[in-house]
Protein backbone atom coordinates (compact mmCIF):
# COMPACT_ATOMS: atom_id res chain seq x y z
CA UNK A 1 0.00 0.00 0.00
CA UNK A 2 1.12 3.66 -0.73
CA UNK A 3 0.95 6.81 1.11
CA UNK A 4 -1.88 8.99 1.10
CA UNK A 5 -2.94 10.74 -2.00
CA UNK A 6 -1.90 14.49 -1.37
CA UNK A 7 -4.59 15.77 -4.23
CA UNK A 8 -7.61 13.59 -1.94
CA UNK A 9 -6.31 14.48 1.82
CA UNK A 10 -6.45 17.74 0.38
CA UNK A 11 -10.11 17.66 -0.24
CA UNK A 12 -10.89 15.34 3.16
CA UNK A 13 -9.17 18.47 5.03
CA UNK A 14 -11.63 20.92 3.97
CA UNK A 15 -14.05 20.40 6.73
CA UNK A 16 -12.14 18.40 9.54
CA UNK A 17 -14.16 17.92 13.06
CA UNK A 18 -11.88 17.49 16.00
CA UNK A 19 -14.30 16.21 19.01
CA UNK A 20 -13.79 14.12 21.98
CA UNK A 21 -16.20 13.31 25.39
CA UNK A 22 -15.53 16.35 27.16
CA UNK A 23 -17.08 18.50 24.51
CA UNK A 24 -20.19 16.95 23.63
CA UNK A 25 -23.54 17.30 25.56
CA UNK A 26 -25.00 13.71 24.67
CA UNK A 27 -23.06 10.99 22.69
CA UNK A 28 -19.89 12.17 21.12
CA UNK A 29 -20.76 9.16 18.09
CA UNK A 30 -24.13 10.77 17.66
CA UNK A 31 -22.38 13.78 17.35
CA UNK A 32 -20.36 12.92 14.74
CA UNK A 33 -22.83 11.56 12.72
CA UNK A 34 -24.86 14.40 12.57
CA UNK A 35 -21.82 16.37 11.66
CA UNK A 36 -21.01 14.51 8.79
CA UNK A 37 -24.50 14.34 7.55
CA UNK A 38 -23.85 18.47 7.47
CA UNK A 39 -20.96 17.62 5.64
CA UNK A 40 -17.72 17.09 7.64
CA UNK A 41 -15.25 15.82 5.46
CA UNK A 42 -12.50 14.36 8.17
CA UNK A 43 -12.98 13.53 11.96
CA UNK A 44 -10.32 13.11 14.60
CA UNK A 45 -10.74 11.51 18.04
CA UNK A 46 -9.13 13.98 20.63
CA UNK A 47 -10.33 12.34 24.01
CA UNK A 48 -8.70 15.00 26.75
CA UNK A 49 -9.32 16.33 29.56
CA UNK A 50 -10.04 16.07 33.63
CA UNK A 51 -12.74 13.26 32.82
CA UNK A 52 -11.44 12.02 29.92
CA UNK A 53 -12.58 8.09 29.24
CA UNK A 54 -9.35 5.93 29.09
CA UNK A 55 -8.73 2.25 28.40
CA UNK A 56 -11.10 0.26 27.01
CA UNK A 57 -14.35 2.95 27.37
CA UNK A 58 -12.17 4.99 25.15
CA UNK A 59 -11.55 2.11 22.87
CA UNK A 60 -15.04 1.32 22.19
CA UNK A 61 -15.99 5.26 21.62
CA UNK A 62 -13.49 4.97 19.25
CA UNK A 63 -14.18 2.14 17.34
CA UNK A 64 -17.98 3.20 17.40
CA UNK A 65 -16.77 6.42 16.05
CA UNK A 66 -15.21 4.07 13.27
CA UNK A 67 -17.92 2.40 12.34
CA UNK A 68 -19.62 5.95 11.20
CA UNK A 69 -16.60 7.40 9.65
CA UNK A 70 -16.26 3.91 7.37
CA UNK A 71 -20.46 4.18 6.60
CA UNK A 72 -20.04 7.54 5.42
CA UNK A 73 -15.90 7.18 3.65
CA UNK A 74 -14.58 9.49 5.60
CA UNK A 75 -11.05 9.17 7.56
CA UNK A 76 -10.60 8.75 10.98
CA UNK A 77 -7.77 10.12 12.95
CA UNK A 78 -6.81 10.04 16.33
CA UNK A 79 -5.11 12.56 18.35
CA UNK A 80 -1.99 11.49 20.50
CA UNK A 81 -3.11 7.84 21.15
CA UNK A 82 -0.97 5.74 18.48
CA UNK A 83 -1.90 2.32 20.60
CA UNK A 84 -5.65 3.20 19.83
CA UNK A 85 -5.01 4.19 16.29
CA UNK A 86 -3.47 0.62 15.45
CA UNK A 87 -5.63 -1.55 18.22
CA UNK A 88 -8.89 0.23 15.74
CA UNK A 89 -7.22 0.45 12.09
CA UNK A 90 -7.86 3.96 12.26
CA UNK A 91 -6.92 6.25 9.12
CA UNK A 92 -4.28 7.99 11.06
CA UNK A 93 -2.77 9.92 13.86
CA UNK A 94 -2.09 13.50 14.43
CA UNK A 95 0.75 14.71 17.05
CA UNK A 96 1.65 17.71 18.39
CA UNK A 97 5.69 19.04 19.17
CA UNK A 98 5.52 17.38 22.16
CA UNK A 99 4.31 14.50 21.53
CA UNK A 100 5.66 11.26 20.17
CA UNK A 101 8.53 12.09 17.27
CA UNK A 102 6.94 11.93 14.19
CA UNK A 103 9.48 9.79 12.60
CA UNK A 104 8.45 7.10 15.01
CA UNK A 105 5.03 7.47 14.88
CA UNK A 106 5.94 7.23 10.91
CA UNK A 107 7.83 3.89 11.68
CA UNK A 108 4.37 2.59 14.12
CA UNK A 109 1.85 3.39 11.82
CA UNK A 110 3.13 2.69 8.03
CA UNK A 111 1.28 4.29 5.38
CA UNK A 112 -1.47 5.41 7.61
CA UNK A 113 -2.08 9.66 7.36
CA UNK A 114 0.43 11.57 9.90
CA UNK A 115 -0.23 15.14 10.91
CA UNK A 116 1.48 17.26 12.91
CA UNK A 117 0.99 20.57 14.27
CA UNK A 118 3.39 23.32 13.53
CA UNK A 119 3.28 27.06 14.49
CA UNK A 120 5.80 28.32 12.81
CA UNK A 121 7.54 28.56 9.24
CA UNK A 122 10.47 27.62 10.68
CA UNK A 123 8.75 23.96 12.36
CA UNK A 124 6.98 23.71 9.06
CA UNK A 125 10.56 23.59 7.49
CA UNK A 126 11.93 21.51 10.05
CA UNK A 127 9.04 18.82 9.56
CA UNK A 128 9.21 18.42 5.58
CA UNK A 129 11.46 15.67 5.78
CA UNK A 130 9.94 13.61 8.14
CA UNK A 131 6.81 11.84 6.08
CA UNK A 132 4.27 14.04 7.49
CA UNK A 133 1.32 14.12 5.11
CA UNK A 134 -0.68 17.48 6.36
CA UNK A 135 -0.19 20.13 8.80
CA UNK A 136 -2.35 21.03 11.52
CA UNK A 137 -1.89 25.34 12.34
CA UNK A 138 -3.01 27.19 14.76
CA UNK A 139 -4.50 28.74 16.89
CA UNK A 140 -5.24 30.89 14.23
CA UNK A 141 -8.00 32.69 16.21
CA UNK A 142 -8.16 32.77 20.48
CA UNK A 143 -9.89 29.21 21.47
CA UNK A 144 -12.32 27.67 24.55
CA UNK A 145 -10.95 24.71 23.44
CA UNK A 146 -7.93 24.00 24.35
CA UNK A 147 -6.26 24.12 27.79
CA UNK A 148 -2.27 24.51 26.90
CA UNK A 149 -3.12 26.51 23.75
CA UNK A 150 -0.40 28.68 22.44
CA UNK A 151 -1.61 32.65 21.68
CA UNK A 152 -3.75 33.14 18.57
CA UNK A 153 -1.68 34.02 15.65
CA UNK A 154 -4.21 35.18 13.03
CA UNK A 155 -4.65 33.77 9.59
CA UNK A 156 -1.28 35.85 8.23
CA UNK A 157 1.05 32.37 9.66
CA UNK A 158 -0.88 30.43 7.01
CA UNK A 159 -0.08 33.04 4.14
CA UNK A 160 3.87 33.10 5.78
CA UNK A 161 3.71 29.26 5.41
CA UNK A 162 2.57 29.20 1.99
CA UNK A 163 4.96 32.60 0.37
CA UNK A 164 8.07 30.33 1.96
CA UNK A 165 7.02 27.55 -0.56
CA UNK A 166 4.97 24.97 2.22
CA UNK A 167 3.35 22.94 -0.29
CA UNK A 168 1.69 20.15 2.19
CA UNK A 169 -1.92 20.25 2.65
CA UNK A 170 -2.14 22.93 5.41
CA UNK A 171 -5.39 22.91 8.07
CA UNK A 172 -6.56 25.65 10.32
CA UNK A 173 -7.29 25.20 13.73
CA UNK A 174 -8.14 27.36 16.76
CA UNK A 175 -11.13 29.34 16.94
CA UNK A 176 -12.75 29.04 13.61
CA UNK A 177 -15.70 29.58 12.97
CA UNK A 178 -18.25 30.47 9.99
CA UNK A 179 -17.60 33.94 9.76
CA UNK A 180 -13.95 33.56 10.12
CA UNK A 181 -13.78 30.42 7.41
CA UNK A 182 -13.09 32.49 4.03
CA UNK A 183 -10.04 34.23 5.84
CA UNK A 184 -8.26 31.21 6.85
CA UNK A 185 -8.58 29.53 3.50
CA UNK A 186 -8.02 32.84 1.75
CA UNK A 187 -4.30 32.98 3.35
CA UNK A 188 -3.82 29.18 2.27
CA UNK A 189 -5.38 26.44 4.33
CA UNK A 190 -6.84 23.44 2.31
CA UNK A 191 -9.64 23.21 5.44
CA UNK A 192 -10.86 24.52 8.82
CA UNK A 193 -10.98 22.31 11.67
CA UNK A 194 -13.23 23.15 14.56
CA UNK A 195 -14.17 21.77 17.75
CA UNK A 196 -16.71 24.41 19.53
CA UNK A 197 -17.76 25.79 16.06
CA UNK A 198 -19.69 22.36 15.17
CA UNK A 199 -19.85 21.08 18.95
CA UNK A 200 -21.33 23.73 20.59
CA UNK A 201 -23.70 24.46 18.11
CA UNK A 202 -27.50 23.46 18.42
CA UNK A 203 -27.95 21.94 15.45
CA UNK A 204 -24.99 20.30 14.46
CA UNK A 205 -25.73 19.67 10.93
CA UNK A 206 -26.76 22.31 9.97
CA UNK A 207 -23.77 24.40 11.77
CA UNK A 208 -21.60 21.80 9.85
CA UNK A 209 -23.71 22.63 6.23
CA UNK A 210 -22.95 26.32 7.16
CA UNK A 211 -19.22 25.93 7.40
CA UNK A 212 -19.01 23.31 4.54
CA UNK A 213 -20.72 26.07 2.70
CA UNK A 214 -17.99 28.90 3.87
CA UNK A 215 -15.08 26.56 2.91
CA UNK A 216 -16.78 25.68 -0.46
CA UNK A 217 -17.11 29.21 -1.70
CA UNK A 218 -14.23 30.62 -0.21
CA UNK A 219 -11.92 27.93 -1.95
CA UNK A 220 -13.89 27.70 -5.28
CA UNK A 221 -11.15 28.16 -8.38
CA UNK A 222 -8.32 26.73 -6.02
CA UNK A 223 -9.11 23.53 -5.84
C1 LIG B 1 -5.76 19.44 13.05
C2 LIG B 1 -5.10 19.67 14.36
N1 LIG B 1 -4.18 20.65 14.46
C3 LIG B 1 -3.59 20.88 15.65
C4 LIG B 1 -3.90 20.09 16.77
C5 LIG B 1 -3.21 20.30 18.09
O1 LIG B 1 -2.35 19.21 18.40
P1 LIG B 1 -1.40 19.29 19.68
O2 LIG B 1 -0.57 20.51 19.53
O3 LIG B 1 -0.70 18.01 19.84
O4 LIG B 1 -2.41 19.49 20.88
P2 LIG B 1 -3.53 18.44 21.39
O5 LIG B 1 -4.65 18.46 20.40
O6 LIG B 1 -2.90 17.09 21.48
O7 LIG B 1 -3.94 18.98 22.71
C6 LIG B 1 -4.85 19.09 16.59
N2 LIG B 1 -5.21 18.29 17.60
N3 LIG B 1 -5.44 18.88 15.40
C1 LIG C 1 -7.00 21.22 19.42
C2 LIG C 1 -6.58 22.60 19.14
N1 LIG C 1 -5.32 22.86 18.72
C3 LIG C 1 -5.09 24.15 18.50
S1 LIG C 1 -6.44 25.10 18.84
C4 LIG C 1 -7.35 23.72 19.26
C5 LIG C 1 -8.76 23.79 19.72
C6 LIG C 1 -9.73 24.18 18.61
O1 LIG C 1 -11.04 24.25 19.11
P1 LIG C 1 -12.06 25.40 18.69
O2 LIG C 1 -12.41 25.14 17.27
O3 LIG C 1 -13.24 25.20 19.61
O4 LIG C 1 -11.39 26.72 18.94
MG1 LIG D 1 -1.10 16.32 20.82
Amino acid sequence: MSRVDIESLRKSLRLYLVLGSANCHGDPAAAVEEAVRGGVTMVQFREKGRNALKGAAKEELARRILVICRSFSIPLIINDDVDLALAIDADGVHIGQDDEPAERVRTRIGDKILGLSVHSVEEAKRAENLAVDYFGVGPIYPTQSKDDAREAQGPGVLRDLRRENVSLPLVGIGGITAERAADVIGAGADGIAVISAITGAQDLRQAAQQLAHKVRASSSGRI
